[in-house]
């Protein structure tokens, strides 16, 4: 049998930090993988694929550019699904190329094959051939990730109604698509496909989206995406979904309305990964989305040696943050310092327009109780703006009134998800509205948004020196 000091289950972005920080460490460390190629979800179906999609989206069909030369502006006419996959494919190359060299730079050994629990130190895993072995690890890591959600009444057949994973492999850019869900996954490809002149409609049982996002950066994208022809069907469920002899799907909805359609996404959430890994085998169980239950500080299971981190633990269920917890797990289980992460963590939405947030919402300064003032910044205010040909883009701070601190940023626009890191930097190390009124900005960039922002609040908070 194998013996190992750490075994991580799953090399997308929580299992692959994990175990290079073992093994920065000087500990023996084995990745087991079922899929062909490491990177996970992330890798393969997810972010990178989806974000790959929309930069070629963009560039092939000259989006940034239409503001000076209108909205019939293309760099290439007909955009077919090859030329989306051509790029896709070589970026996906190089992110497992990168991933591959490091496992083995850092000893870092990796099998492929299905790992299941023996025992709480043993798990077996069978390779595609269907050999078994077994492997020991005094520790072990859970990160397999998430699966989308498939329930039986949707009819997939991988052409024409689809899930997320699917949509990477169409043949056909669709005339009309209709995206049941309108949670991230599937805002992000709606508004991708809208970039790509595909007619789409979103549809969600809940009568709001984005619910986490400040209610006025969503009510602004909203309009954006209502301003280009999107339909947003929000408090109206699909009852019904059947694919007609013509090719073409129909849906009936709960209003009785019938849409007929090239193609439907469903993307309405996922589920844990944790269904062949024999979890009753150690006593552990998942819950109904198949996600494990840890404790937050240090990713540890109710069995002490077994621990879970990424996607498979729920909220929040990103890449970035997913890193993060299975860098602490690997440290916890092997004996090393570990801190929790920053309080505040941005969230990048990589629809079209993004969206980018950092801290509290001005709902949740409500909620608080906490007094606050806003600044807010358009990006058609700025010289890059102008340059570029931005009509759109709004920059949104918080600040408390009593302390004078950063407390939320929050950005939809071009640029949102790098911008939002200097509101981050600012609201961890506890900077105030001092900061950006202080601070000179690089002159013209789109980040001179913050500067205006921050001179719009400290405007109605009044002069602190004065007040001292
Ligand atoms: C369409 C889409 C877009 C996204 N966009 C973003 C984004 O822009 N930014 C962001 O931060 N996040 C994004 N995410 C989320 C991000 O992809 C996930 O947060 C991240 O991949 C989770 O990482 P993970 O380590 O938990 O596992 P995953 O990346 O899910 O990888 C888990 C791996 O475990 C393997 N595995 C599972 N079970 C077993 C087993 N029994 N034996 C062996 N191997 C197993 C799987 O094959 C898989 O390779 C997106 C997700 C999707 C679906
Ligand atoms: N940019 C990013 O960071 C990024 C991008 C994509 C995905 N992700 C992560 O992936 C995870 C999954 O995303 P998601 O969009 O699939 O899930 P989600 O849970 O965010 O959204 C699901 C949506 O589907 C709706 N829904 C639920 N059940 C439904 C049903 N039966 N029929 C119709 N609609 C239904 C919900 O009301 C919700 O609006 C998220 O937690 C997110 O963090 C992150």
């Amino acid at each position: 049998m194998f013996q190992y000091d750490l075994v991580v289950v799953g090399s997308g972005p929580a299992g692959r930090r994990g175990a290079i920080q073992a093994a920065k460490l000087g500990k023996k460390v084995l990745v087991i993988e079922q899929g062909k190629r490491v990177g996970g979800v992330s890798v393969h179906t997810g972010t990178i694929p989806s974000k790959t999609l929309r930069e070629t989206a963009l560039n092939l069909s000259g989006w940034r550019e239409r503001g000076f030369y209108g909205r019939s502006y293309r760099v290439k006419q007909e955009i077919s699904a090859e030329d989306l996959r051509r790029r896709l494919l070589i970026t996906l190359n190089h992110e497992v190329e990168v991933l591959e060299h490091q496992f083995a730079r850092n000893r870092v050994h990796h099998m492929r094959g299905k790992a299941s629990f023996v025992d709480s130190t043993t798990l077996q895993v069978i390779k595609d051939d269907g050999e078994a072995l077994t492997v020991n690890g005094a520790s072990i890591l859970l990160a397999v990730g998430t699966k989308p959600f498939r329930p039986d009444y949707m009819p997939f057949d991988g052409k024409t109604v689809l899930d997320s994973d699917e949509l990477l492999d169409i043949e056909e850019l669709p005339r009309t698509m209709v995206v049941i869900g309108a949670g991230v996954i599937g805002i992000e490809y709606a508004t991708i496909f809208s970039a790509l002149d595909t007619a789409v409609t979103v549809i969600d049982p809940k009568s709001t989206m984005l619910d986490f996002i400040d209610k006025e950066i969503v009510e602004d994208f909203t309009y954006q995406l209502r301003d280009r022809n999107m339909k947003l069907l929000l408090g109206t469920k699909a009852e019904k979904v059947e694919r007609l002899d013509s090719g073409k799907v129909q849906l009936t909805l709960d209003n009785g309305r019938h849409l007929v359609t090239d193609m439907v996404l469903f993307a309405a959430g996922r589920m844990g990964a944790t269904d062949a890994l024999n979890l009753p085998a150690i006593g552990l169980e998942a819950d109904s989305r198949g996600r494990l239950k840890v404790n937050p500080e240090t990713f540890q299971t109710s069995v002490p040696n077994v621990y879970a981190a990424g996607d498979v633990v729920g909220f929040p269920s990103l890449a970035s943050t997913s890193m993060e917890q299975g860098r602490i797990a690997a440290r916890v289980a092997i004996g090393a310092v570990a801190k929790e992460p920053q309080k505040y963590f941005p969230y990048g939405i990589y629809a079209v327009p993004e969206i980018s947030t950092c801290g509290l919402t001005e709902e949740e300064m409500k909620e608080r109780g906490i007094a606050y003032e806003c600044g807010i910044a358009r990006f058609r205010e700025t010289s890059r703006g102008h340059i570029m040909g931005l009509d759109t883009g709004l920059l949104k701070l918080i600040f408390s009134l009593k302390t004078r601190r950063l407390l939320g940023v929050h950005i939809v626009g071009e640029g949102a998800t790098e911008l939002v890191h200097i509101g981050q930097a600012v609201l961890n190390l506890k900077g105030t509205v001092e900061y950006f009124v202080e601070n000179t900005f690089n002159y013209p960039t789109l980040a001179e948004a913050y500067k205006i922002a921050g001179l719009d609040a400290w405007n109605r908070m009044g002069d602190i020196k004065s007040e001292l």
